[in-house]
């Protein structure tokens, strides 16, 4: 047998947002490509494996699909982030709220990862939705840009009418597979900030 198939590298990365954002539904059209009928808000954390072919490696994707509400989130927190290598930030574009919430969310990931700040990707989700009150995927990009994350506009529902999350899990896997920074143009001064965190990488027992 080829020992070297017993061998992935490991990269886990967690989904994080407000409750209802859609969290979820994205991490199961992720792994099953299904939107789902019935979901329900999630209690601690959901959490997902998968092995990818990435330019000839193959590596296994941990997805860690985490709770929006504070009382199913509060014990689990310092497991999500412990030896995550990247974010996903998720935001409803029809809900304002839930926009307005990022920076709490990545206040409590720095707080967590000690003082690494982790690869992060911004995800506004429920595009196919057209509710009165969408945020602007202008302001949406300009805040992504702040923080040196890609951003991206998807649905779970019908991934036809925006990103593709597939292809969002995709560029994610490719540049941790080659170590490489999320943001193709972090802003100055935050190259380090971008660059994954190398500490619990390869996880091989070879
Ligand atoms: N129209 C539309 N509805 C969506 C989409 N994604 C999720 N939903 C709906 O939004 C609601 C919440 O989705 P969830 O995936 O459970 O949200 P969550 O972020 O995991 O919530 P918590 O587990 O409480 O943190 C459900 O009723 C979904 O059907 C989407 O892309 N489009």
């Amino acid at each position: 047998t080829d020992d070297s198939s017993f061998c992935l590298r490991i990269f886990k990365i967690i989904v994080i947002g407000d409750s209802g954002v859609g969290k979820t539904c994205l991490t199961h059209r992720l792994w099953s490509g299904r939107f789902p009928e019935k979901s329900e808000a999630t209690i601690g954390v959901d959490f997902r494996e998968k092995v990818l072919e990435v330019e000839g490696e193959w590596i296994k994707i941990q997805m860690w699909d985490t709770a929006g509400q504070e009382r199913y989130r509060k014990s689990m927190v310092q497991h999500y982030y412990r030896g995550a290598h990247a974010i996903f930030y998720v935001y409803d574009v029809t809900d304002e709220r839930s926009f307005q919430s990022l920076p709490v969310w990545i206040e409590e990931c720095r707080r967590h990862s000690r003082g690494h700040d982790v690869p992060s990707v911004l995800v506004g989700n429920k595009c196919d939705l057209h509710g009165a009150s969408r945020v602007s995927g202008d302001v949406a990009r300009k805040f992504a840009e702040l923080h040196g994350m890609p951003f991206f506009q998807t649905s779970a529902k019908n991934p036809q009418v925006s990103d593709n999350p597939e292809d969002i899990l995709a560029m994610v896997a490719q540049r941790l597979k080659n170590q490489k920074p999320l943001a193709l143009n972090p802003p100055l001064g935050t190259e380090d900030l971008c660059a994954p965190n190398t500490e619990k990488r390869g996880a091989c027992g070879c």
